[in-house]
């Protein structure tokens, strides 16, 4: 398994993935693969079947959205790239290794950005170098860089209750990212924010990611937001979630927003979407 030692706090660390980096049959190095998985859940009163032999490939600094009717399955599969739930059938592979347990080679965003009330922004967002026991110079030179990136510049002594929430959605983003993981989760990060902060961060998370090179996999309710920020959006259908299609968005990387979502690509994607969902009776 790939450490966080190998990884962490280390610029040539891409390069390093790469050259360990599964390869698939086109030739591309592949940061994320899922192979024919299954999830089913077993409980006292039934059997629940999350997932349905899904089947993804996500090449190294690609971004992809998940989208898909609630209880689809969208956070299992995130759960099974980061090795905190084992499939029943298939396989997950990260950074060309089988995942076989929690993974330390990836950061993590959830809708809510659970920080540490007696902690400042920047001491929450050392709190991933501290439970990796990474060193410490490095890892404040790193937490300096991500708050200068996200904005947080003159925040970094506030506290949680003293940051919108916007605010501390950054905090957790640069925790997610401190350790420099090849792989990014996010789980509808933005999903508790106003529509006007969203944005915001929509934006800033574009740069981020072309500046990190960072593989991001975001599962998200927001059409626009996925393809906004996806080269690639998975569909997903209703329980057990399989895959419908998944759908090149064929926008620049580098996205202006207005214009962005004026595009005849935006709409295309965007429609095709909600097409899909709304035929699965999942979406309006
Ligand atoms: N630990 C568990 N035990 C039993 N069932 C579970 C467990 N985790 C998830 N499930 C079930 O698996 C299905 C998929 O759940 P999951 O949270 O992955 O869906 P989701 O697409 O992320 O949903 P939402 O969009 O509402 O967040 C749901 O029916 C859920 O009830």
């Amino acid at each position: 398994m790939t450490t966080v030692n190998d990884t962490a706090l280390n610029k040539a660390a891409p390069d390093q993935s790469d050259a360990r980096s599964h390869r698939t049959g086109s030739g591309t190095a592949s940061a994320v693969r899922l192979d024919g998985v299954s999830v089913r859940f077993r409980t006292k009163r039934k059997d629940v079947t999350a997932l349905s032999d899904v089947s993804l490939d996500v090449a190294r600094g690609e971004f992809v959205a998940i989208v898909g009717p609630s209880g689809c399955g969208k956070s299992t599969l995130l759960k099974l790239v980061a090795g905190l739930l084992a499939p029943s059938a298939g396989a997950a592979v990260l950074g060309g290794e089988p995942v076989r347990g929690p993974r330390r080679d990836i950061g993590y965003v959830f809708q809510r950005a659970a920080l540490l009330d007696w902690r400042s922004a920047r001491r929450n967002i050392l709190l991933q170098a501290e439970m990796r026991g990474l060193p410490a110079a490095a890892a404040r030179a790193r937490a300096d860089e991500l708050i200068r990136m996200t904005g947080l510049d003159g925040f970094e002594d506030a506290y949680p209750h003293e940051l919108s929430g916007g605010m501390q959605q950054r905090v957790a983003l640069c925790r997610a990212l401190l350790h420099e993981p090849p792989v990014l989760l996010m789980d509808e990060p933005f999903g508790a924010l106003d529509a006007l902060t969203r944005e915001h961060l929509n934006v800033e998370l574009n740069r981020i990611w072309r500046e990190t090179g960072t593989t991001v996999l975001l599962v998200t309710h927001s059409i626009p937001e996925a393809v906004y920020l996806a080269d690639r959006v998975v569909v997903m259908s209703p329980r057990p979630g399989t895959v419908t299609e998944v759908i090149d968005v064929g926008l620049p990387r580098e996205r202006a927003y207005a214009a962005t979502l004026a595009s005849a690509e935006f709409r295309g994607a965007t429609g095709r979407i909600r097409e899909l969902l709304g035929a699965a009776g999942a979406h309006d």
